[in-house]
């Protein structure tokens, strides 16, 4: 039931294919996405998504994230507002479909940033995106990168590195991921991002010419 009104929510707004973007914390995936959405302005359009987790430095409300408290995002999940949730790292995380709808309705690649609980949930609705994989090179580089963004204490290193172990783990699952990137060097790591992406990229461009 839910899952045919979801397909039926998507296949309203036909489009280019959406991308989701997964894989441990600290692996790239911001990084990555910023230089995406910097070099594609106007084919791209990120899924903002909602967090109870409070914001860091320098991101910005309505842009990086859309923060709200633990009521407010249960009360719209409850009332059927989001495609898929999760809790990650003692914080909520969740897509709206509103988010979706804001990006797709301008008729941009809709890039979405979720955990492995996400993919799982987008899995089961009528999204079809591309699914990308971007994995850190070993679990030291990774726990040098968490810890050099400062932007979590030492617990919160320690639940989102057991995190990344399940990640890494499952994300081996055939099937799961479309493509996966190793981002050891990030420059390499964004070149095979567009190349998987280019298909797409010419698609919407070819569109925008008509
Ligand atoms: N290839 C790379 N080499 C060195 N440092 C990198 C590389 N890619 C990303 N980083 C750095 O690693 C840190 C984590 O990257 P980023 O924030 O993009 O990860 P993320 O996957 O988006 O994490 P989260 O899921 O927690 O949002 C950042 O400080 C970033 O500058
Ligand atoms: N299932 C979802 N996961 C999401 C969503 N937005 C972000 N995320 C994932 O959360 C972690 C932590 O993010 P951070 O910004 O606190 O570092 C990361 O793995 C993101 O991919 C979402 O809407 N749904």
């Amino acid at each position: 039931m839910c899952v045919r009104l979801f397909s039926r929510f998507f296949s309203a707004m036909a489009g280019p294919r959406p991308v989701v973007l997964s894989g441990p914390s600290g692996a790239g995936k911001s990084s990555l996405l910023k230089q995406l959405l910097q070099e594609f302005d106007g084919v791209f359009g990120f899924s903002v998504s909602h967090t109870t987790r409070k914001p860091r430095p320098g991101e910005q409300d309505g842009k990086d994230y859309h923060y709200v408290s633990r009521e407010v995002m249960q009360a719209s999940i409850d009332n059927g507002e989001f495609i898929e949730s999760a809790e990650f790292s003692g914080n909520m995380y969740g897509t709206s479909k509103a988010a979706v709808q804001e990006v797709q309705g301008q008729n941009l690649i809709c890039i979405l940033d979720v955990d492995m609980q996400g993919v799982k949930s987008i899995k089961r609705t009528g999204l079809n995106p591309i699914y990308i994989s971007i994995q850190p090179p070993s679990m030291d580089v990774l726990e040098k990168r968490l810890r050099e963004r400062k932007t979590e204490c030492e617990e919160n290193v320690q639940k989102r590195l057991q995190a990344a172990r399940v990640d890494m783990e499952i994300s081996r699952e055939p099937g799961l991921f479309d493509v996966v990137i190793i981002n050891d060097h990030l420059e390499e790591a964004y070149e095979a991002l567009k190349g998987a992406l280019l298909p797409e990229i010419q698609k919407v461009k070819e569109a925008k010419k008509v």
